[in-house]
């Protein structure tokens, strides 16, 4: 049923079958569907079926591309708002959880999607960066000359505010396993997270994760939460470059190799435990490392974080519905 990447396979869904497209980013992997007209109508017991490891495709998520203008047309405020941040955002994302539950954002997805994008024919980052809508903004991906995607990943904060940066901790998260719970610090990337520090490699290499942590208080939208552990600092091509270890679980997914706003929340978490909200004297570059490989997150002198990493298209297919 399913044919190399590198063929072409016909992107238009049917009646009875979706063409897909399956891709990772370290190992974040996602079923992918052109629905070029924006036509297609994914409920969440479709995209359950197809991110299904046994019976489906197989992914954390699935992803629609479809075009911004057709979703804002008929309603869709995400679209509507990207196209008024930006008219190029031509493209949209429209990102699920295996579980069938609508994110806002998806890092390791924005740049499987404009590897994607390219595939289709639909974009051409040769040509410069792919403006593409998110329920969480416009992104800008840039194909850098090693072959990674960097993408701009726009504004993000800290939900306890100046209180939660002083302290270094809002939350508190307990983890199978655990005697008594972490202090954590919240993070928004336009989907939630909760960072909790842990003392060691062992410690993080040892636990289990395969049960939801339970965080408190509980974000109102829920929380994705990532475990870390800083490594210290080493000299980088550009400067000093902050490196740590991370394991995540998933909002609507559970423990998966990777996740691209869960590393940029790490990050950013481990930059205000070392230096406070302003970040004053800690580095601006830091390398996350994950089960699934390894991604950069760099601060830009505009205040928004950049994450960058590898794109991986795997194979196509056609899917029944
Ligand atoms: N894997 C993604 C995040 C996907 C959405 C997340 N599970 C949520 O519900 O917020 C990433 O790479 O950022």
């Amino acid at each position: 049923m399913t044919q190399p990447a590198t063929s072409s396979v016909p992107s238009a869904p049917t009646p009875d079958t979706l063409a897909f497209t399956k891709g990772h980013g370290t190992q974040n992997d996602f079923v992918l569907i052109a629905d070029p007209e924006g036509v297609l109508e994914l409920g969440p017991q479709e995209v359950r079926r197809l991110a299904d490891r046994r019976s489906g495709v197989g992914g954390d998520g699935v992803i629609r591309l479809a075009p911004t203008a057709a979703l804002a047309r008929a309603g869709e405020q995400a679209a509507q708002d990207a196209l008024a941040e930006d008219p190029t955002a031509e493209w949209f994302m429209d990102y699920r959880n295996s579980d069938g539950s609508v994110a806002e954002m998806c890092g390791n997805g924005v740049r499987v999607f404009a590897a994607f994008a390219e595939q289709q024919g639909l974009a051409d980052l040769s040509a410069g960066p792919l403006s593409l809508g998110t329920r969480a903004g416009v992104k800008r991906v840039t194909k850098e000359p090693g072959g990674w995607y960097a993408v701009d990943m726009g504004p993000w904060f800290l939900p306890g505010g100046e209180s939660a940066a002083a302290d270094g901790y809002d939350a508190a998260v307990a983890v199978h396993g655990w005697t008594a719970p972490r202090p954590a610090l919240s993070v928004d990337l336009g989907n939630p997270h909760t960072v909790v520090a842990l003392a060691s490699l062992d410690e993080l290499e040892s636990l289990e994760l395969f049960h939801a942590p339970e965080v408190a208080p509980l974000p109102p939208r829920g929380t994705n939460v990532e475990l870390v552990v800083p490594l210290g600092e080493e000299e980088g091509p550009d400067g000093v470059v902050g490196r740590l270890r991370m394991r995540v679980h998933e909002r609507g997914v559970g423990e998966t190799p990777s996740c691209g706003t869960g590393a940029c929340a790490a990050a950013l978490a481990v930059r205000t435990w070392q230096a406070g909200s302003s970040g004053a004297g800690a580095p601006d570059t830091w390398i996350v490392e994950v089960p699934g490989g390894e991604v950069r997150v760099r601060l830009l002198p505009s205040g928004n974080v950049e994450l960058a990493g590898p794109a991986a298209l795997v194979y196509s297919g056609q899917v029944a519905r």
